[in-house]
């Protein structure tokens, strides 16, 4: 990370709640879904090459160099803005994989948004967010950087204010596969739609949860736990598992009691990202 220019976060991201409402010719699920962002996330560091190389110089164990969905999201920035330039690209990674908490489209959109900036290639939210939903569905939103209530596969995005609580994220230590999840026969497809509206006055479940707990002993037992403290809920295809405190000091004091096999953190909810934010105090201090 020493040789960056710049440096900036990746958030998690959590499902509040993710009905099925349908299922497309193609297979794919028409999903609602509201998007709330974590101060919580990777970090990665961007320098450029006058080579057109782009690099990634941290291995994730298991991801190829390049299936690495940070080289990817390069590689197609690169090819479809004509730029001559590459890139040196450095991640520390803090999110468990494979956790519903969105890690490897997070690092997608930082990749985008992080060398649209250094190449000064000007391209505007639309064009990244359309080119991210390539790479995955949770890519635009992470490209936007605000709460959404989500349609369709996850990229007709309406910005949401929610309220902002601390939420304690309970990783157990199994990969769930959202795309086994979503091939499961017994998932639940015909959730009747809803209206935003509707949704923010409370309520919402998941319907991918019941197929996780019953497949996955380690995410049920992790439910089982949080919900003897607060109200526990699964983010997307899991595994991870949450619960929403007050403040911050609450949501620690649950987590001091949590066995310390079970790996956790507590970070607030955020109606911005904080990628967003960063960049926003970035082109603040190019202005002053
Ligand atoms: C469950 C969510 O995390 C909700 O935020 C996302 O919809 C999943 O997004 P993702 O991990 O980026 O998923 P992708 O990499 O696009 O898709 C993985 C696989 O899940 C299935 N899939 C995914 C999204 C969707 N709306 N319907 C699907 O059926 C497809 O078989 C796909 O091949
Ligand atoms: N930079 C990356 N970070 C994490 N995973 C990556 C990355 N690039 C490619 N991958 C691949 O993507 C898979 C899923 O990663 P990710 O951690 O984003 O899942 P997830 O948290 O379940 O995402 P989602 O919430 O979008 O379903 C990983 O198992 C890995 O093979």
């Amino acid at each position: 990370m020493k040789q960056a220019q710049l440096t900036l976060p990746a958030p998690a991201k959590l499902n509040l709640m993710l009905h099925i409402v349908g299922r497309r010719a193609d297979g794919y699920h028409e999903l609602q879904t509201l998007f709330q962002f974590l101060d919580y996330g990777d970090e990665l560091g961007f320098a450029v090459r006058e080579d057109g190389e782009i690099r990634l110089h941290t291995e994730i164990p298991g991801v190829p160099h390049d299936s690495n969905l940070i080289v990817k999201a390069a590689r197609s920035l690169q090819q479809q803005s004509g730029c001559p330039l590459g890139a040196d690209i450095w991640l520390d990674k803090r999110l468990p994989m494979g956790g519903g908490i969105g890690g490897g489209s997070s690092d997608a959109a930082t990749t985008l948004l992080g060398l649209n900036h250094l190449w000064r290639l000007g391209w505007d939210e639309d064009r990244l967010a359309e080119l991210g939903l390539a790479l995955g569905a949770d890519v635009p939103v992470f490209v936007r950087g605000r709460a959404a209530f989500a349609e369709g596969v996850g990229e007709r995005l309406q910005p949401v204010e929610l309220s902002e609580p601390w939420f304690l994220v309970v990783a157990p230590q199994v990969f769930v596969s959202t795309a086994e999840i979503f091939s499961a026969p017994e998932l639940t497809r015909s959730t009747p739609p809803i209206t935003v509206r509707s949704l923010l006055a409370g309520g919402g479940h998941n319907d991918c949860q019941p197929v996780v707990e019953k497949r996955y002993p380690e995410v049920r037992n992790a439910l089982n736990l949080l919900n003897k403290f607060v109200p526990a809920k699964m983010t997307g295809t899991g595994a991870c598992v949450f619960g929403s405190f007050p403040n911050q000091g609450d949501a620690d004091k649950v987590a001091r009691q949590l066995p310390v096999t079970l790996p956790s953190f507590v970070a607030q909810g955020r109606n911005i990202s904080m990628l967003h934010r960063r960049l926003e105090a970035l082109a603040q201090e190019a202005n002053a």
